[in-house]
């Protein structure tokens, strides 16, 4: 099948609309592939911060995107795995500070440039949902279906800290909300595939949404595998 022909779903949104969850769910209903651009990010601003580079040398940390080697699995618990240069960062990769760099260094167009080939290798059969910022206005512009997720800021903040706490992360409310405007602020302003709708984007608002009623409204998109 010639790449173009295979379909695509794009999500975007801010931090904790629920990108992740959903599109992960929306993809095994479909028995699609999965991309989480994110994790390749916060891959390089993980691998930056291994190599000691400093965040404000764009020259290093092109290198590093270039260099960095991701690799997604799932555990036998059936749970993803992020593998960076070969070390299982998964953990690593969720934390705020991951997200902050992953945020820093992702408003550099020449990293956003070496990881856009990377990100359209996951266009294979039978069909990709794949999640990020710019999933439907710069990597996929042409997908069937397109989703701009959002939430309220202090939903998303609840949300995460409830994430984090289940895992045993000690964060703060407060703290957690300033990080999440700080980030959304940065995505959103920067000059290169800054967070936005595409102009096709379906909007939803999962403020108040389950889990469940979310990933129905999406697939009920797609002909054929709505309720
Ligand atoms: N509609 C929803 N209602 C309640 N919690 C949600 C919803 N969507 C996602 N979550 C939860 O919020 C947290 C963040 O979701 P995640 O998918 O990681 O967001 P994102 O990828 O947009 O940052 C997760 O713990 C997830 O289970
Ligand atoms: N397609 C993408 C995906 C992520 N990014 C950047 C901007 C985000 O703040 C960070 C982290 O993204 P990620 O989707 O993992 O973060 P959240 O789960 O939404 O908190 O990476 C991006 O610029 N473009």
């Amino acid at each position: 099948m010639p790449e173009s022909t295979i379909p695509v779903l794009t999500i975007d949104g801010p931090s904790g609309s629920g990108k992740g969850t959903i599109s992960r769910a929306v993809a095994a209903r479909l028995g699609w592939h999965y991309l989480d651009s994110g994790a390749l990010y916060r891959a390089v601003g993980v691998a930056a911060g291994w190599a000691d580079l400093d965040l404000d040398d764009a020259g290093a940390l092109v290198r590093c995107a270039f260099d960095t080697v991701v690799g997604f699995r799932d555990d036998a618990a059936g749970e993803p795995r992020v593998l960076v240069n070969g070390h299982d960062a998964t953990d690593e990769l969720r934390t705020e500070t991951a997200g902050a760099a992953a945020s820093a260094i992702a408003a550099i167009p020449e990293v956003r440039s070496a990881l856009k080939e990377r990100q359209r290798a996951f266009r294979q059969a039978p069909g990709l949902v794949a999640d990020g910022r710019d999933m439907g206005t710069v990597i996929f512009p042409d997908a069937g279906w397109k989703v701009f997720l959002t939430a309220s800021a202090e939903e998303r903040a609840e949300r995460r800290y409830k994430q984090l706490k289940d895992k045993g992360v000690s964060v703060t409310l407060d703290g957690l909300l300033r990080e999440i405007l700080a980030r959304d602020a940065r995505d959103a302003s920067r000059a290169v595939a800054p967070l936005r709708p595409a102009e096709d984007a379906v909007r939803i608002d999962t403020t108040g949404q389950g889990i469940e009623a979310v990933v129905e409204r999406v697939l009920a998109l797609v002909p054929g595998h709505g309720a």
